[in-house]
């Protein structure tokens, strides 16, 4: 588990730095007024944000998933292995339903930290600014709505994370072994990359209509009178004023970033977990260097199982 939580750790910060700026791309799309749109599309909104607020504007927000992410990657990544290790068997079923377990879990850390990332990544710039930080963004909600305002937009997101969770560590055992996956492959690195990367576009497209709500929920009452009485007239709202397409609005970016972010989350805690283990206890317990060590078939392919 420990070693779980460091690699998830590194996995985490690696995936955060490369992923944050499209993640602000998407929030702006997502729940940008439709009779008076801002941008244009994933490029404009890029562009836009970088004339308007340089490239830090692009990072706003960095703080919540850089600590958030170093947590819940560590969640994530123990929680998944110690759960495959529990069911007992590899298969593909468990695969789902451990990936899955961490999603739902994660949610705990996942759900403020997103609230505070979407409220940062919206308020206008400058001292009229509402909050500070991240910290200060759920201080001030925690001391206006309590704990209920803390943990806005929580089954949003438990629907969101749980069935995606499940596809993402689905997918990526899947293509770690068909792509045959194995320490000493001088390939390794780009295959991990691939899988990763595949897994987290998977996961995005699973469960995105359920993202675009989250994100409305969880901004709702920044500018203004509060819109949505829940989840369902949110989605009834939604569909009135703008038809199915509103629940793609920002996909483009985050499919860009799901890849990059993945690809380096998977890769990084992989590759940690692979090496920093470096022995294989051999038949009789006596160590083995890991290069010669012969895999268990698919034991790469789960960073948990490592
Ligand atoms: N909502 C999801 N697709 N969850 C699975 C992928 C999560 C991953 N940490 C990312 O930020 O891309």
């Amino acid at each position: 588990m420990a070693l779980d939580f460091l690699a998830g750790c590194a996995g985490g910060v690696a995936g955060v730095l490369v992923g944050h700026p499209f993640d602000t791309v998407k929030v702006r799309l997502q729940v940008q007024s439709v009779e008076k749109p801002q941008y244009r599309g994933t490029l404009h909104c890029f562009k836009s944000i970088i004339k308007q607020e340089s490239v830090l504007g692009l990072y706003k927000g960095l703080g919540s998933p850089l600590m958030g992410l170093t947590f819940i990657n560590a969640l994530v990544f123990g929680v998944q292995g110690n759960t495959l290790r529990a069911l007992g068997h590899d298969s593909p079923l468990n695969q789902f339903l451990a990936g899955a377990a961490a999603g739902a879990i994660q949610c705990v850390i996942c759900c403020p930290m997103e609230l505070a990332k979407t409220r940062l990544q919206l308020q206008d710039a400058g001292p009229a600014r509402t909050y500070k930080g991240s910290l200060d963004c759920l201080v001030q909600i925690y001391g206006h709505e309590g704990l209920r305002g803390v943990n806005r937009g929580m089954v949003s997101t438990l629907l969101r994370e749980t069935p995606s969770f499940g596809v993402y560590f689905l997918t990526y055992d899947a293509l770690t072994r068909a792509l045959g996956c194995e320490p000493g492959d001088r390939l390794l690195v780009p295959k991990l990359l691939l899988a990763g990367g595949t897994s987290g576009i998977m996961s995005w497209l699973s469960t995105y209509p359920v993202d675009v709500v989250k994100s409305r929920l969880q901004a709702d009452g920044l500018r203004g009178a509060p819109r949505y009485r829940g989840i369902l007239d949110c989605v009834r709202q939604s569909y009135r004023a703008e038809g199915w397409r509103v629940f793609t609005r920002g996909l483009a970016s985050t499919l860009l970033r799901a890849f990059p972010v993945n690809a380096a989350t998977f890769a990084t805690v992989t590759v940690v977990l692979t090496y920093a283990r470096g022995e294989e206890a051999g038949p009789e317990g006596e160590a083995v260097p890991a290069a010669s060590a012969a895999p268990a078939g698919p034991a790469l392919a789960q960073p948990s199982s490592l």
